[in-house]
């Protein structure tokens, strides 16, 4: 029986970050579904058809990190067709992985509604903007209206809004080192491995 873990939560709140590190303490493997949606924001003309035509080969670009990447992932997102398109390769991965840690909006909502670990990471937005800012060099105060801009745009979409999952933990790391964050995440996941 695979064994899975969801991660999911607003914009910088440090999700990617906690499923690295579990993928790494458990091995298991991880898949960022965010860089799914920002490759086919990047990938520009009809985004129905860049969902579909999707290759391992459009996730390496190297501009998929940038705010503009994200802005454009949280557009194409909300489209219901796109998310259609997406859903299989998720669940495929999480299936077929013996251990596995998805991290997104919708994983314990909508793509592994059954998984074994369901994580619910945030922060507040202004400590989230200052995370990101420091990672991609930009200003906080923009980086701040960006987050808040995207945050909205994801809960309130029709399809598979970002939300918690209601059997979820809530992990709020703001006053957490990412050491403390790991490490809490982790107990979670012996807990019920245990
Ligand atoms: N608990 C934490 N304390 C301080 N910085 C953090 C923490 N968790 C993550 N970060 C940093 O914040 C930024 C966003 O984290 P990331 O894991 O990419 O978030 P997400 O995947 O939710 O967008 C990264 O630069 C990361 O190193
Ligand atoms: N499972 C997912 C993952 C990402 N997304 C969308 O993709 C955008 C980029 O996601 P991301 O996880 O890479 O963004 P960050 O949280 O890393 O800033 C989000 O703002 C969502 O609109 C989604 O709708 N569902």
């Amino acid at each position: 029986m695979p064994f899975t873990i969801a991660i999911d939560g607003p914009a910088a709140s440090g999700k990617g970050t906690l499923a690295r590190a579990l993928a790494t303490h458990f091995g298991f493997a991880h898949l960022d579904t965010g860089l799914l949606y920002r490759a086919v924001g990047a990938m520009g003309g009809d985004p129905i058809d860049a969902a579909q035509r999707l290759q391992p080969s459009d996730l390496q670009r190297s501009d998929l990190r940038s705010a503009e990447a994200g802005q454009a992932a949280s557009r194409v997102a909300a489209i219901p067709e796109v998310r259609a398109a997406l859903l299989e390769f998720q669940r495929r991965f999480a299936a077929t992985e013996p251990g596995a840690v998805l991290d997104g909006r919708d994983i314990g909502t909508v793509i592994c509604p059954d998984a074994e670990v369901k994580l619910y990471v945030t922060a507040s937005d202004t400590i989230r903007a200052r995370r990101r800012a420091l990672e991609l060099g930009a200003d906080e105060a923009q980086m701040l209206r960006e987050l808040r801009e995207r945050d909205a745009r994801d809960a309130v979409r029709d399809v598979a809004p970002m939300k918690p999952a209601a059997d979820a933990v809530t992990l709020d790391t703001s006053d957490m080192s990412i050491d403390d964050a790991i490490a809490k995440a982790v107990e979670i996941v012996e807990r019920v491995r245990a």
